[in-house]
Formats: C-alpha cells, structure tokens, sequence
C-alpha cells in the first residue's frame, strides 16, 4: 500500500474529471502518432466517443500495447520518466505465452485483503508472487500519478505488459499469484472517466469491460469484495486516522462503487468474486479450494 501526497488514505482518491495539467495540457491537442498501427492514436482517442457511455475517452482506447506506447511516447521530452519506462517496454517481446503453471489475479478496492491473500496463497502453493505495476517501474509510480489522466492510465496499461512478461517466464517454473493486473487499470479507469452514479457507467458487454487481444490472459482471476464498513475498519487498522478516513470515504463512495462495478463488469476473463470479510484463514481456505477447484478440471 502505498500514498500519495494528494490524499490520505492512499493512491484511491479520484477525481471524477482530471484537469490537464501545464503543458502537458498539448499532448491532448495534438495528434499522436501510433509506432504499431500506423494509426493517429489521439484521434482514435477522441473519436471513440460513444453514445452509451458519454465522457468515456481513454478506457477503451488505450487497451493495447501501441495505444499506450504512443501517449507516452509524446510526452518524453516533458517527462523523462517516459522515456526509462517506453525503453523497458521496448525490451519486451511482443506476446509472451504463459507457462503450464496456473496465473491466478487477486483484485479488489484497497484494503479488502489483496496484500494479505496473495502472500498466504504464494506460501500454500510455493507460488511466485508478482505485482502490477512491476518493482522495475514503481519507483516512477507518484511522477505518473500526478499526471493527467490518459497519461496515467498509459503509465499503468504499460506495466502489465512488463508484468506479463514476468508472468510468462515464472510460469514456467512454478504457480503464478498476482497482486493487481489489467482489472484493476480498466476499473479504475472506467471509474475515473465516468462522472456521478454507478448508472452512468458503459453498460455491460461494452468494450471498455473486454481483456486487450495482446495481453497474457491469467488463468483465473478473483475479486475480493467487504462491505465499505469493514474497509474503514481494515483502514483504521492501518494506523490511518478515523475522522479523516471517514470523510474521504464517504466523499469518494461513488467512485468506489464505480471501481467495484466495473471489476463486477469485465470479461473473458471475468472475474469471480469472492466475500473477504471473513477472517484471513477462512478466506485463503475459500480462495485455494477454487483454484484446486478449477486448475484440477
Ligand atoms: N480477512 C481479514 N480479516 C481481518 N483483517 C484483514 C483480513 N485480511 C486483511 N486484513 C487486514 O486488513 C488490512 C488491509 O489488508 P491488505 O493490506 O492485505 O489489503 P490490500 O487489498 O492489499 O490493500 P492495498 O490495495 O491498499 O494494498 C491489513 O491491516 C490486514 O492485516
Ligand atoms: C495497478 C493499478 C493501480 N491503480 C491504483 C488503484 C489504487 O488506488 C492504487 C493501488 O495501489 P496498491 O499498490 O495496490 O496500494 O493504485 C490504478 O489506478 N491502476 C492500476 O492499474
């Protein structure tokens, strides 16, 4: 778990509509060009509006390597964090395969359990326990948080093509066990561009809520769900302050509903959820008897 200087609960503080920020503020005015597609990704960007989901940009258009590449790619000389991270993506095979070892994703808002389940489950299984976004690019996460939106979903759709990577080769050797994937940068992404009510968000089967055809697809993939009751008190166990915690909760419970619908929402892989307000022991219980569950049919 980490924070940001702009909230006090941690990086789950959305705005429903960023600003630009600065003269990053151009990269929205200009074309982008698209390395893989030949395409104009800003274009594409913007004309992927969509009567069903107005103020729905970024989501759906930024689910591809190239896509993501390109926003990147234009803000290099603005952001230096760019570059280190386009260099790292650039190292990357193209499509990975996964191994004959089981990946499973644990999703969920923050605080539901993520850290603690994922640890359990990799000393159960001698798993390899990896994250999204990847150690090799977390010390660029707070630059990229700061940014406007798309340059931030960018910064986030990326690591999961470095984490595939990771994926892929771990797989091999051993069950893979991941702490956060494409799940969590669609549903926060989703979340963050819609405005207002749950009602507002594209409705289901929309291509916002489709895994991208050129990511490592995981296995199996569970959303840990609490009731908002229980992730206060979770919180307030991480020595946040009660007053303060509340407030923020209460003022960002629509985005939280937004975030939790939209994981409810995603396809092929979908993800199954899975109650995590009992205690830790009972929860890996229910967790492992799915994965045997699944892995052995
Ligand atoms: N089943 C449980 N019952 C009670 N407390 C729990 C349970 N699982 C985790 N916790 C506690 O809740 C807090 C949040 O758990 P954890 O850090 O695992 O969540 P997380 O989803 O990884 O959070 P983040 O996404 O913010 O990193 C921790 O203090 C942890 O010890
Ligand atoms: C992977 C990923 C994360 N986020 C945001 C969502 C949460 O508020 C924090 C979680 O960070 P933690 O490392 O689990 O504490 O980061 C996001 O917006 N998009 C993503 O792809």
């Amino acid at each position: 778990m980490a924070t940001t200087g702009s909230s006090v609960s941690g990086r789950d503080v959305y705005p429903c509509q960023e600003s630009h920020v600065g003269n990053l503020a151009c990269v929205c005015d200009i074309g982008i060009q698209d390395d893989y597609n030949d395409g104009n990704v800003m274009t594409d960007l913007l004309s992927s509006y969509n009567p069903a989901a107005p103020g729905l940009r970024f989501a759906a258009a930024l689910s591809s390597r190239g896509a993501a590449r390109s926003v990147l790619h234009e803000c290099t000389s603005l952001i230096p964090e760019a570059k280190a991270v386009l260099d790292l993506v650039d190292k990357c095979p193209k499509h990975p395969k996964k191994g004959d070892f089981p990946v499973i994703v644990i999703e969920g808002l923050d605080a539901t359990g993520k850290t603690t389940v994922t640890q359990s489950v990799k000393e159960s299984l001698n798993a390899v326990l990896l994250r999204s976004p990847p150690a090799c690019i977390s010390e660029w996460r707070k630059t990229f948080d700061d940014k406007p939106n798309h340059i931030r979903r960018a910064f986030y759709a990326l690591g999961n093509y470095l984490v595939a990577l990771e994926i892929a080769k771990a797989s091999i050797e051993s069950p893979v066990i991941v702490d956060r994937y494409w799940h969590s940068t669609a549903a926060y992404s989703i979340a963050t561009e819609i405005s207002g009510k749950k009602q507002n968000l594209p409705p289901e089967h929309h291509e916002v809520y489709q895994w991208p055809e050129d990511l490592l697809k995981p296995d199996l993939v569970f959303l840990l769900t609490v009731s908002p009751e229980e992730r206060i008190r979770r919180l307030q166990g991480r020595g946040l302050e009660k007053t303060k915690e509340e407030t923020e909760l209460e003022a960002n419970s629509l985005f939280r509903q937004k975030v939790e619908e939209s994981y409810k929402r995603m396809e092929n892989p979908e993800c199954q959820e899975v109650d995590a307000s009992p205690s830790r022991e009972e929860v890996l219980k229910t967790i492992l008897q799915l994965i045997k569950k699944h892995c052995s049919s």
